[in-house]
């Protein structure tokens, strides 16, 4: 699928327009799964929408295998969609649902119950094809919305923040199947998501969107070890920036990835530095021998870790987590105000440009 400088307007009843994907292209690959990740308003949901045909593209153009599809409606496309909202039919059982988009490609009835049965394992609901939809849980539903638009082997499914209704735990797990679920059925996948642990699990590549713009489009280790830009590691999570030849960044070297100039399909150029170290929770441990010396401003208990906020010398204030190892209650933390030795955690330090 090939999107070449992509255009989608909204105009208002006042004649004012919006431009909310702006000039944009993006390829993926037959069997690629890309997640596009981006803040809310991003034009995310509309590039998406314009791939499967419900929103005119003002300009541009949109191509599967060479081929343009302008003037292809949405249901000749060979796309399958999943929303948040699995919008499933409550009047047909979890099976009836799966082999919707079979019985209209017209498969016959046996061949179609083992398909659903193999698609229902798949998603790990293997045993519910007689459960009626009423009696399932958020997470079940969205598994049954995934069998479905899975059924009729789509050429590209287009997945609408699928997972952004669930709660958090639900969500991470649930992110690592629908992953597992795309890659066993070779399915090419463009996946929006808001979340970027979301976006993590589940892509080969991340296309990070922002006012309408693609920032960077790269494989999750890449984009997590390189961000193009300090927006892009800002929505990553990074917290604090040094340039690369500010003392502190002598320290913070030892925990980038790899060396400077060995990251996969990047050379830096040294020695031209506008380029920053970004450093964010997980970039420092403490250590009592660290290099680096920080004062806590804050401390608490995160789901089996603690939290420190940390203002580090030179660098400014970072999120450092740490094993909760033993601690039990709030006496147990370090006060606000101590000082704490810090040094880098190898891979835990990005840099950018
Ligand atoms: N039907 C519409 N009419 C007018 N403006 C719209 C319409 N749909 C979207 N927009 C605007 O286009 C921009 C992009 O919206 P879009 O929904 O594509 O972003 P998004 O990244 O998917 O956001 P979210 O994660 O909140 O869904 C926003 O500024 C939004 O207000």
């Amino acid at each position: 699928m090939g999107v070449r400088d992509l255009v989608v307007l909204y105009r208002d009843d006042d004649g004012s327009v919006a431009t909310a994907v702006d000039h944009l292209d993006l390829d993926v690959a037959t069997g690629e799964v890309v997640a596009l990740l981006g803040p809310s308003g991003s034009g995310k949901s509309s590039l998406l929408r314009a791939v499967a045909g419900l929103e005119p593209a003002a300009s541009g153009r949109i191509g599967w295998d060479g081929v343009d599809l302008a003037g292809v409606p949405t249901h000749r496309r060979g796309f399958g969609l999943m929303f948040q909202d699995g919008q499933l039919f409550g009047h047909r059982d979890v099976a009836g649902n799966v082999a919707f988009g079979l019985q209209m490609q017209r498969m016959p009835a046996r061949e179609r119950a083992t398909r659903v049965s193999e698609l229902l394992g798949l998603v790990g609901l293997g045993g519910f094809e007689h459960r009626a939809i009423s009696t399932l849980s958020g997470g079940e539903r969205q598994r049954v919305a995934l069998a479905r638009s899975l059924a009729p082997g789509p050429r590209l499914l287009l997945l609408d923040e699928p997972l952004s209704a669930l709660d958090r735990a639900l969500r991470e797990r649930l992110a690592d199947d629908v992953r597992a679920a795309l890659l066993a059925t070779g399915t090419t996948a463009l996946f929006v998501t808001h979340d970027h642990d979301e976006a993590f699990a589940v892509a080969d590549r991340i296309a990070v969107m922002d006012a309408g713009r693609l920032l960077q489009v790269d494989a999750p280790a890449l984009l997590w070890q390189a961000p193009a830009t300090r927006r892009v590691a800002e929505f990553l999570g990074y917290e604090a920036f040094a340039p690369v030849d500010a003392p502190v960044a002598a320290v913070l070297g030892s925990g980038l990835a790899v060396p400077v100039g060995t990251v996969a399909g990047r050379s830096w150029s040294d020695g031209t530095s506008d380029a920053v170290l970004a450093v964010g929770p997980g970039s420092l441990e403490t250590a009592a021998d660290g290099p680096l010396a920080g004062e806590v401003r804050s401390a608490g208990f995160r789901r089996g870790v603690i939290e420190l906020g940390v203002v580090v010398e030179g660098l400014g204030a970072v999120t450092v987590v740490e094993r909760s190892a033993g601690r039990t209650g709030a006496a147990d933390l370090p006060r606000a105000g101590t000082t704490v030795r810090l040094r880098p955690v190898v891979g835990g330090v990005a840099r950018i440009g």
